[in-house]
């Protein structure tokens, strides 16, 4: 595929980019909803990002992201490769990690090593069984963080729970840009992106257990007047 129009609008394109290699990525640690930063890997990664962006010629022109360094970083890091920082972007909870619940800072192999690898997979990959619920000022609470005030923050997350925040979120907010020609890029989070893919490609909820997605690598939709997909691809591969 050659270039992009460079942001004319025309059929509406949304860019979804999970953020780069965080601190608890490398120690591999449940994060969820805890504020980590972006390690140099994972800074290099978002760069890398935007980069690619620029190179193909795919400018977002309208942008969104959670109220997570780490995702907020990765976007600014990636628009300021494509030259893009001027761009509009909204920040909200709704695209957030899924909340980890009481798994929130624990190493995930120690975690496997207590609670076994059957146990594990579930709470990390199951459809609609949560982790245990965090109690309430534990080490990792945020209802102190500021950001949240006002939001009822969850105790903890299945990945259907985060669908039913993401997607409503989705619908009232992107959809209407992407109906307006903008080309739109979200920077997200493994689960709140995986969330979004399961809705655009029609991924059914056991198919979607299996679908990881990598961290700083571009997903592209097409999208037709209806808001349905009409192709997905890796902009690294196109
Ligand atoms: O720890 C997390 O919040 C997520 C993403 O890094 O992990 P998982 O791969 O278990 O969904």
């Amino acid at each position: 595929m050659g270039s992009f129009n460079g942001g004319a609008k025309t059929l509406p394109r949304l860019i979804l980019v999970r953020h780069g290699q965080s601190q608890w990525n490398l120690e591999n640690r449940f994060t969820g909803w805890w504020d980590v930063d972006l390690t140099e890997k994972g800074e290099a990664e978002a760069k890398a990002a935007g980069a690619l962006l620029a190179a193909k010629g795919l400018l977002p022109t309208v942008a969104f992201t959670s109220l997570q360094t780490r995702a907020i970083r990765t976007l600014h890091l990636a628009l300021e490769a494509a030259g893009r920082v001027w761009i509009p972007e909204t920040k909200d909870w709704h695209l957030n990690e899924r909340h980890y619940g009481g798994l929130t800072g624990l190493d995930k192999a120690q975690t496997a090593a207590k609670h076994g690898e059957d146990q594990v997979r579930i709470w990390r990959r199951s459809f609609d069984i949560p982790p245990p619920p965090q109690e309430a000022g534990s080490e990792f609470d945020l209802a102190a963080d500021v950001r949240y005030a006002g939001i009822a923050i969850p105790n903890t997350e299945s990945l259907k729970d985060t669908i039913a925040r993401v997607l409503p979120y989705y619908e009232s907010a992107i959809v209407p840009q992407l109906q307006a020609g903008e080309t739109v890029i979200i920077a997200a989070h493994g689960n709140s992106l995986r969330a979004l893919v399961k809705h655009l490609s029609g991924i059914s909820d056991d198919e979607i257990t299996g679908l990881e997605i990598p961290t700083g690598q571009p997903i592209v939709y097409e999208l037709d007047q209806g808001m349905a997909a009409t192709d997905r691809y890796y902009l690294s591969e196109c």
